[in-house]
């Protein structure tokens, strides 16, 4: 299978965005409810779902400027926050926010592409429709041309920039209607639209919304235009400033016919769902997005090999379910060996519902999670299956070692702040494989910082591990690491995968399986 420069395959990026996208606790709880201002006071008036849609525009609209099939869904927008078009605190806000998020196998810009799908779920109650989301996006390294029409530019303008990104001028008016169901203009970004009079205690960034529904993605605005009540279709259709009509012009390019064809919740839902969707995959070309992913019933959430002091293999994790109808009370899986035959059918522990109030906000009914831990009798297992619906690969000849790997940040002083990541990593190869020649190697990716941008870069390091001892079956490699460079505070998961020269690969493992909890006063004595 194909991979990216990191060696991931679109594979591993599909079931790490169904791991996030099954996890309410993460990305998806920052824009829950919709209304939630993730980052300030709730009289800012500022909308992280709200920003999170915005920021897709802004990233995207620019493509083909620079030349055919440059630009789209690549997160250059970091690179961009600076510019006038850009004003506003929604970029570097959300980009930050996503950060913690990204991965190895999670890019900014499959994030952005998340983060709309998550705003218009939480956004879109009690239905919690979803765009359709594929992975595979790849983050640019620098900054993209400018372009984002603005609200003072010429409705010729806005028409050039959508045409040249591939849209319609009929998609374009739907594009901006949907988009401006969330969130408003704020007076501090645009005192030229909004006038200083819409700064109150309980508004102090002097929102004045698009429509009388900001917290509720559907038709308000679009009704509210049309039939002239409420907002009228807000600040960019009735300001007192014509210059900055931006919204009139748009909507009455086609003599209204796109706007009135999208007044229904039913047709404006689901005409602004596609849109969003083509949004999200106008990407560079040479970018090969994933099909659109639908959230597998059985998934493994994490799992991890290890050994224990006696040489026992063990392997646990959690698997995780969902369905509109409650799932089981456990989860049955069995082991797959060498063959085609299994080690027998296994019964997960109870599973732990996750909090209804969030599931009910993201789509997928009830979510559970179910623990489970075996101990390995057989050397020939290879695969775990749970529920006959989900099959993983276990690699019995190389894993490495949570356990016994420790993760020993460098401090500046006890206590103090962290300069840099620093492990001491284990790993466990199959005795009978290595060679004198082996070369036993972990190779870590971890998040840098790039200039100009808050986006994360993920790198690369690969250490070669020396043998320490001989444990049953297995030989045991281990090598201290330290990450190069300064820590990324916003940074996101590390992961690690340990290789026999080019014959054998583990399981990629996140450092947060490590232990912490070594007091030796030096790592090779963890
Ligand atoms: C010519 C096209 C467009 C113009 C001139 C325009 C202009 C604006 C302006 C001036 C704001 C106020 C920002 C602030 O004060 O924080 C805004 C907000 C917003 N725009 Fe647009 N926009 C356009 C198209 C779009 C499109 C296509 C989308 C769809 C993704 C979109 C989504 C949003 C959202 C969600 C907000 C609210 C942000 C918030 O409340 O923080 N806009 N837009």
């Amino acid at each position: 299978q194909a991979v990216d420069a990191n060696g991931i395959t679109l594979y591993e990026k599909i079931e790490e965005m169904e791991r996030q996208i099954l996890q309410p606790f993460t990305l998806n709880s920052l824009v829950s409810p919709c209304s939630n201002n993730q980052n300030g006071p709730p009289e800012e008036q500022e909308q992280t779902a709200a920003q999170w849609v915005r920021i897709l525009f802004h990233d995207v609209i620019t493509k083909n400027v620079e030349g055919p099939g440059l630009g789209g869904l690549d997160a250059s927008i970091g690179f961009e926050t600076d510019r006038p078009e850009n004003i506003g605190q929604f970029a570097n806000i959300t980009l930050i926010q996503f950060a913690l998020f990204s991965s190895v196998f999670l890019s900014m810009a499959d994030l952005i592409a998340l983060g709309v799908s998550d705003s218009l779920a939480t956004c879109d109650q009690p239905l919690a429709r979803r765009i359709p989301l594929r992975v595979g996006r790849i983050d640019a390294t620098r900054a993209g041309p400018a372009g984002v029409p603005g609200p003072a530019d010429s409705l010729a303008f806005a028409q050039t920039a959508f045409t040249r990104a591939g849209f319609t001028n009929s998609e374009m008016i739907q594009a901006v209607a949907c988009g401006h169901s969330l969130g408003g203009v704020h007076q501090t970004n645009f005192p030229d639209i909004v006038p200083e009079s819409q700064k109150t205690p309980e508004n102090t960034e002097g929102r004045s919304t698009f429509d009388s529904t900001p917290n509720v993605f559907d038709n308000t605005g679009v009704n509210e235009y049309i039939s002239g009540v409420g907002l009228k279709g807000g600040p960019l259709v009735v300001g007192a400033n014509e210059t900055t009509r931006s919204d009139l012009r748009i909507f009455k390019s086609d003599n209204n016919v796109t706007i009135n064809a999208m007044n229904t919740p039913g047709s404006f839902e689901q005409t602004c769902l596609n849109i969003f969707e083509k949004m999200s995959n106008t990407v560079p070309s040479g970018v090969t997005l994933s099909a659109p992913i639908v959230p597998r019933p059985w998934i493994m959430r994490e799992s991890h090999l290890d050994l224990t002091p006696l040489g026992i293999v063990t392997f646990q994790g959690t698997i995780s379910a969902h369905g509109a109808t409650e799932p089981p009370a456990t989860a049955s899986y069995f082991y797959g060996t060498e063959g085609g035959g299994n080690t027998g059918p296994k019964t997960s522990q109870t599973g732990a519902a996750i909090p209804i109030f969030r599931n009910t906000q993201i789509g997928f009914g009830t979510i559970k999670d179910y623990a489970f831990f075996d101990t390995f009798n057989s050397p020939t297992i290879q695969t775990i299956n749970v529920q006959g619906q989900y099959s993983a690969p276990i690699n019995l000849n190389i894993f490495l070692l949570p356990s016994q790997t420790f993760t020993l940040p460098v401090r500046d002083g006890p206590g103090g702040a962290v300069l840099t990541n620093r492990y001491l990593v284990r790993a466990a190869v199959k005795g009978s494989l290595v060679t004198a020649g082996s070369t036993v190697s972990a190779t870590l990716w971890y998040p840098t910082t790039q200039q100009g941008s808050v986006v994360p870069k993920i790198a690369t390091l690969i250490t070669t591990l020396t043998l320490e001892k001989t444990v049953g079956p297995y030989k045991i490699f281990k090598a201290v690491i330290i990450q190069p460079g300064a820590v990324v505070i916003f940074g996101g998961a590390h992961f690690f995968q340990i290789k026999l020269g080019t014959t054998q690969t583990s399981a990629k493992i996140s450092s947060i399986v490590f232990n912490t909890t070594c007091t030796a006063p030096d790592p090779s004595g963890c």
